[in-house]
């Protein structure tokens, strides 16, 4: 089985039964190699990419493989032991968040400064920073892939977007206490990283980086500097790998890296997806089972998966591997719960989509609709893309889906916390940044163009008019803009 997500993007892969048929339980390898990445966008702004092939140190679990071994390659590694401690929370230790987002290590071995750089997504802390928020992600290329030929076109299109959107998101964001907890529950995971890294002897700075708030990954990376780390491990937070979520932290931290002499240089490993290793599986596995137990009849409970949707595009034709990452996330925990002799049915909806482009489907405002139709009376929402509590589990999912569901003839609903700081899941997220640091590699800066160079004078002035000619049409057309905030907001 294809090891990296990112090497997929060369040749997307599709789940397989047989490939299900493979994983093992309680084997969970690493693996690095350089790999060459094609360019499935490119330039804007000065902060992407924009070459031909890039390289990058990729880390994967692959389950299939169950010994220490040279693979094609590929240096594998056995994991560190796993300890899981179930229904504790390091959080609660009361351990407080901490200015700027990062928690030192007093003793730190002179030669060796270990750090971790956690990437997220971010989310407006107050509902005036909504609108600057939403401009930040609208201008993100992987957000909002458009056209080469109108690329520049993204941050007038991000600023018309954001402008129209702000109000609706204001509503969401009020009613879950007027801001995003994204920042607050990501500060309590990297203490409570830190001090399982600790427990485990491995000292180590733990950064956070968000994509469109702060603390920015510019700011987590001037950190990272001050401090003279020496080895870095990035491990982003999404369980999947998604081209728009750690596909763009990735290369917003590689732009950066590109320019530096020291940061070019320093050994960093990334882990890109880590929804098979076991310990989030458990994790995962002991919420649901632990939710299942308040419903009067547990065993008639419908286990509805909702996944953050991508557009189709993103799968079908940029061959983003979230789709059967996610496939592939929900098989293992069902695995998971049938070996507890938990055998509910289950199934996976997408949800949060915007603009009016194909999502992934099924939507799972249609299906909680259809299964109240269907006659089924119990139903548990389990939100699978995200480990933290954020506006699409407190707002979308515990009041929109919630009263889409009860409308729709399910009586009895529950939804599984988030996994925010449970200690098996911190455990397993240190196992796997201790695994990952003999992997760890200087980032390169790229061979091939560096930027897309507009040398030829009528091909820019051909790109210019007809850019225009788009910018017009789109951004003052009264006929464009109401059809504009009718479907795509
Ligand atoms: C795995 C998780 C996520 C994927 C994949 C993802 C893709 C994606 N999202 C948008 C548009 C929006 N996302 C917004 C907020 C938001 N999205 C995620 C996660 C994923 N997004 C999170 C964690 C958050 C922040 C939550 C918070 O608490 O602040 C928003 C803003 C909120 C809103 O207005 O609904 C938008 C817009 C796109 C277009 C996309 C893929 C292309
Ligand atoms: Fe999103």
């Amino acid at each position: 089985m294809e090891t990296g997500a990112i090497s997929r993007l060369l040749q997307p892969t599709k789940v397989s039964s047989s490939g299900f048929a493979n994983f093992t339980s309680n084997s969970s390898i690493c693996c690095s190699q350089k790999r060459l990445l094609p360019a499935y966008h490119s330039s804007h702004g000065g902060r992407e990419m924009n070459s031909d092939e890039r390289e990058i140190t990729v880390l994967s679990s692959e389950p299939t493989l169950k010994k220490s071994s040279v693979v094609g390659g590929l240096s594998l590694h056995r994991p560190v032991h796993k300890r899981d401690v179930v229904g504790k929370t390091f959080c609660s230790v009361g351990l407080s968040t901490y200015p700027g987002s990062i928690v030192e290590s007093s003793s730190q071995i002179a030669e060796e400064k270990i750090g971790v750089l956690l990437l997220n997504l971010g989310g407006p802390d107050t509902l005036h920073d909504v609108q600057p928020f939403l401009f930040n992600l609208f201008a993100d290329p992987d957000i909002i892939r458009l056209p080469r030929l109108f690329r520049f076109l993204q941050r007038p299109l991000a600023q018309l977007i954001s402008v129209l959107r702000a109000p609706k998101s204001k509503e969401g964001y009020a009613a879950i206490g007027g801001g995003s907890p994204l920042r607050k529950i990501t500060d309590e995971q990297a203490s409570a990283l830190k001090m399982a890294l600790e427990t485990k002897e491995v000292l180590a700075n733990v950064y956070v980086a968000m994509r469109y708030w702060h603390p920015f990954t510019e700011e987590a990376v001037h950190q990272i500097k001050r401090d003279g780390i020496t080895k870095l491990v990035v491990l982003p937070l999404y369980p999947q790998y998604s081209i728009s979520t750690t596909g763009s932290s990735v290369r917003a931290l590689q732009n950066i890296f590109k320019e530096d002499s020291y940061l070019s240089r320093l050994p960093v490993a990334v882990i890109e997806s880590w929804y098979q290793r076991q310990g989030y599986i458990k994790s995962m596995a002991n919420l649901i089972e632990q939710e299942l137990h308040t419903f009067t009849k547990p065993e008639e409970v419908m286990i509805f998966f909702s996944a953050h949707g991508v557009p189709v595009s993103y799968v079908e034709n940029a061959g983003d591997p979230y789709r059967d990452q996610m496939e592939e996330c929900i098989f293992l925990i069902m695995k998971e719960l049938k070996a507890r002799r938990i055998n509910n049915d289950h199934t996976l909806a997408y949800q949060s989509r915007v603009g009016p482009v194909q999502w992934l489907k099924p939507y799972t405002d249609e299906v909680l609709v259809e299964l109240g139709q269907k006659g089924v009376k119990s139903l548990l929402a389990v939100p699978v893309s995200f480990v933290s509590e954020h506006i699409e589990t407190l707002e979308e999912i515990d009041m929109e889906y919630k009263e889409l569901a009860l409308e729709s003839g399910i009586e009895n609903w529950g939804r599984v916390p988030a996994l925010n700081c449970t200690s098996s899941f911190i455990t397993d997220l240190a196992d796997a940044v201790i695994e990952a640091l003999p992997s760890t590699m200087a980032m390169s800066t790229s061979t091939g163009t560096e930027e897309e160079v507009d040398n030829d004078p009528m091909q820019y002035f051909l790109k210019m008019l007809f850019g225009s000619l788009l910018a017009f049409v789109f951004l003052f057309s009264p006929k464009m803009v109401s059809a504009f905030k009718k479907n795509v907001l």
